[in-house]
């Protein structure tokens, strides 16, 4: 039994948001109430009881593959070395001994109903299994049928043999370029190919090439009579003495694997009986079987808590930006980060097409990450989706932050179509494009002139770009440009999302009323601040950032809490002064 530490990815960053408006003199300061800043690392110690259920701790290793004690003593050497992340996935195949009804296909279902409780409930297996032949041709069951009468009038064994060699006859005779759909076996025979080629592989090839499959079942008994009928029709058919048409598996909860028909619970066993009882004939049988659980079968958690060291914390969780999963390791990771990509890689396909790492914390100018292709392809370029809208992103080159996308609803809620928006701090337009499809202008800027480029081709893909004007300029330089000029009187928001700075780009604002005619007309307008601040109180150290960059001038402040997690925010404090 292994104790792993789940760590939750999350940024250590709380964002106080403000939005104010001037006014013309200052009063009292809001008192702010002292609340922890620092963000926590959310560890969970999970414990884990295999008592029920798969586990990578339990069930038998098939012969082929390594046994477990091997597999965990040489894994971790293996993957730490120069971060090779080919392991084998074939350490992950477990099989497990269950105990089966078969019952006819027909009945499945309400049997299935019946015996509800005491059926297998594993997570990703369905109870009721199929195993290869067990679908009959209708015509087939016809043709046994009359074996089966021939034999109990006592008809020559000839006579049976050849209505089945007639019923082949007939089925080559159905034989086109697509070959036999339901008799594999028959047309193995006629045409010897690739199938044939493929099938000689060994025991331990998967059925299903496109998609690989999580699990497999297959029945362990051998049943007398079945050898005659699949020298006819082929290893799949699968059937036995009692074999009628069509069948199905009802595994068993995994309690009854190696029970006997006496130590089954009333209800299996009322079924079988009652199906002897009323049909001599039944078809419903209790059988021992096999399933086999495959790497794509395991949870990433699962697979990860195998290769890591024993006690390390697992990284349980992850950022998307379109196809892109971003990962944000600790030291303790980095050995084995390609491995920990090459994972979230399995384990997230179609939708990741690439696991990245942050290298380096956001220091530059343009907020860019410096990221690192752990696995996956190497392309950076990807859209999101937010809003309905979307955005094209190149991670290498521009800024993005998915788990912003709840914070700038809430500021989009609070505009409406008469509002002109000026977006100081742009980006490639999360806020300025959403804010287009629902005010009257939008005025968007950034210095990063790649964000540019992809805040002009986004503007475009979502058939917004009459309503924005776009401008590449450092921030001071735009709000100057813009408030001293006729726009100034018609705009209602500011946006100004520079976490780092915007606070102290805010002196741009001095002055910049002085010289407007204040009539009842004028208002002025709303400005979004955001940024972050380490200090005890950190509400009280953004007012003082704030006052210090406006000087003369008097706000009103509304301030909120954000903590950037990917599922929370933290509306804290509501004061005005
Ligand atoms: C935190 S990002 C926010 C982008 C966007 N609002 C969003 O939510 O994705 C800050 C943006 O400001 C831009 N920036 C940094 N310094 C700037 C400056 N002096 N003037 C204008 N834009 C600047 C960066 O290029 C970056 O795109």
């Amino acid at each position: 039994m292994v104790g792993t530490k789940l760590l939750h990815l999350k940024p250590n960053s709380v964002i106080p948001f403000t939005n104010f408006s001037f006014k013309h003199s200052f009063s009292s300061l809001p008192k702010p109430s002292i609340l922890s800043l620092l963000y926590s690392t959310q560890t969970q110690i999970k414990t884990q009881v295999f008592s029920y259920g798969p586990s990578l701790q339990k069930g038998d290793i098939p012969l082929e593959t390594p046994s477990r004690t091997q597999n965990q003593t040489t894994l971790h050497p293996e993957v730490e070395e120069g971060n090779n992340p080919v392991f084998d996935e074939q350490k992950f195949t477990r099989v497990f001994h269950l105990a089966a009804l078969r019952v006819p296909a027909n009945d499945c279902f309400a049997l299935e109903n019946r015996l509800r409780g005491h059926l297998l409930n594993w997570p990703r297996v369905k109870n009721i299994a199929r195993v290869p032949g067990d679908e009959i041709d209708e015509e087939m069951i016809t043709l046994f049928d009359e074996r089966k009468d021939g034999e109990e009038s006592g008809e020559e064994e000839d006579g049976e043999f050849e209505s089945l060699v007639l019923y082949r006859e007939k089925l080559v005779k159905e034989f086109n370029y697509r070959g036999f759909v339901k008799f594999k076996n028959l047309a193995r025979i006629s045409r010897p190919g690739k199938r044939k080629k493929k099938e000689s592989k060994g025991d331990g090839e998967r059925k299903g090439n496109e998609r690989k499959e999580l699990w497999v079942v297959e029945v362990l008994e051998e049943k007398e009579g079945e050898e005659e009928m699949k020298g006819l029709l082929g290893e799949d058919f699968k059937g036995g003495r009692k074999w009628k048409g069509s069948t199905r598996l009802l595994l068993l909860d995994e309690r009854y694997g190696d029970k006997g028909f006496e130590e089954l619970p009333q209800a299996i066993k009322a079924v079988l009986v009652e199906e002897t009882r009323e049909n001599s004939s039944s078809t419903i049988e209790l059988v021992r079987c096999k399933l086999t659980l495959f790497y794509e079968y395991w949870q990433m958690n699962e697979i990860l808590e195998t290769l890591l060291p024993e006690g390390m914390i697992i990284p349980s969780a992850f950022e998307t930006v379109g196809h892109i999963a971003h990962l944000n390791l600790k030291d303790e990771h980095l050995p084995y980060k390609c491995v920990i990509a090459k994972v979230v890689l399995d384990k997230n396909k179609p939708k990741i097409q690439t696991v990245v790492n942050k290298i380096d914390i956001i220091q530059n100018d343009y907020r860019t990450m410096q990221l690192e292709v752990l696995a996956g392809n190497h392309s950076l370029v990807t859209t999101v989706v937010e809003n309905g809208l979307r955005f094209r992103v190149d991670l290498a080159k521009v800024y993005w932050n998915s788990r912003l996308g709840t914070e700038r609803q809430r500021l989009l809620s609070g505009f409406n179509r008469n509002d002109v928006i000026c977006d100081v701090f742009s980006g490639v337009g999360p806020i300025a494009i959403s804010a287009a499809k629902i005010v009257k202008r939008v005025y968007a800027n950034d210095l990063n002139p790649f964000a540019v480029e992809y805040l002009e081709g986004n503007s475009v893909l979502n058939k917004l770009e009459r309503k924005i004007k776009i401008f590449n300029m450092d921030g001071r330089r735009f709000i100057n440009a813009m408030f001293s000029s006729e726009k100034a009187h018609s705009i209602t928001h500011v946006v100004m999302n520079l976490p780092n700075d915007a606070a102290e780009f805010l002196d741009a604002f001095r002055g910049v009323y002085r010289d407007q005619p204040r009539d009842k007309e004028f208002n002025f307008p709303m400005i979004h601040v955001y940024g972050f601040s380490k200090a005890q109180d950190p509400e009280f150290d953004f007012h003082e950032r704030i006052r210090i960059a406006l000087q003369e001038v008097a706000v009103n402040v509304d301030m909120r809490r954000l903590h950037s997690t990917t599922t929370a925010e933290v509306p804290v404090l509501d004061g005005s002064d």
